[in-house]
């Protein structure tokens, strides 16, 4: 499920993974949820995935409350070109923590890091932040692409991980991550 303010990018994101498309152009905000599902194969097992995604508008908070409960993951998005948008990340996370499973999967995204003129929240904030609450964390960018299917995978991963239950095998998320990252020769930005 993916969740954040109204406009940090959530239905671009989930477009780009799903269709490999940017939708540039005028801003139409989701209307109370929405959902879409992809197939990818991690390590060999076909994984489905149904994203849900959600309308970042306080008026629609009751409504995407309700969908918390089953989610097995949440992409908690902010936008590094809105301060407010990051400075929200703090009540995104009471709500995640009143109305998610507790063993919910978390990752936390700096949404538009391709937008470097507009700027306005570091990298480094945001490393800081998800490391304050123990959360995994990248930059992203729908309109460029940058670490969204990375995203999506690493999630997924984690998911087949759980849903194996075997114990002998570990999987640790933040580490996948940064190891992908690193060896893409990319760039957290
Ligand atoms: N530069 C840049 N713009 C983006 C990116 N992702 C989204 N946008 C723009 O940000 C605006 C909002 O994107 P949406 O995906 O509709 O935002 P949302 O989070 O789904 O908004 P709600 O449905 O209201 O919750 C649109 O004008 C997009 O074109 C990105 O990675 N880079």
């Amino acid at each position: 499920m993916l969740v954040g303010d109204s406009g940090v990018g959530k239905t671009c994101l989930l477009v780009r993974f799903k269709d490999a498309a940017f939708l540039a152009g005028s801003f139409i905000s989701t209307v109370g949820i929405d959902f879409r599902n992809k197939v990818l194969t991690i390590d060999g097992v076909k994984v489905k995935l149904q994203i849900w995604d959600t309308a970042g508008q306080e008026r629609f908070r009751s409504v995407t409350h309700a969908y918390y409960r089953d989610a097995h993951a949440l992409l908690l998005l902010y936008d590094v070109t809105n301060k407010a948008s990051f400075d929200n990340i703090q009540t995104w996370l009471t709500e995640i923590h009143d109305y998610a499973q507790q063993d919910v999967v978390l990752m936390l995204l700096g949404n538009k890091a391709d937008a470097a003129q507009e700027r306005v929240v570091k990298r480094e904030d945001g490393e800081r932040l998800a490391k304050e609450f123990g959360v995994p964390f990248m930059e992203t960018s729908a309109r460029s692409g940058l670490n969204i299917d990375l995203a999506f995978t690493a999630v997924a991963k984690e998911l087949k991980h759980r849903s194996l239950k075997d114990p002998s095998e570990t999987f640790k998320l933040q580490e996948y991550v940064d190891k992908e990252m690193k060896s893409s020769g990319c760039c957290r930005a």
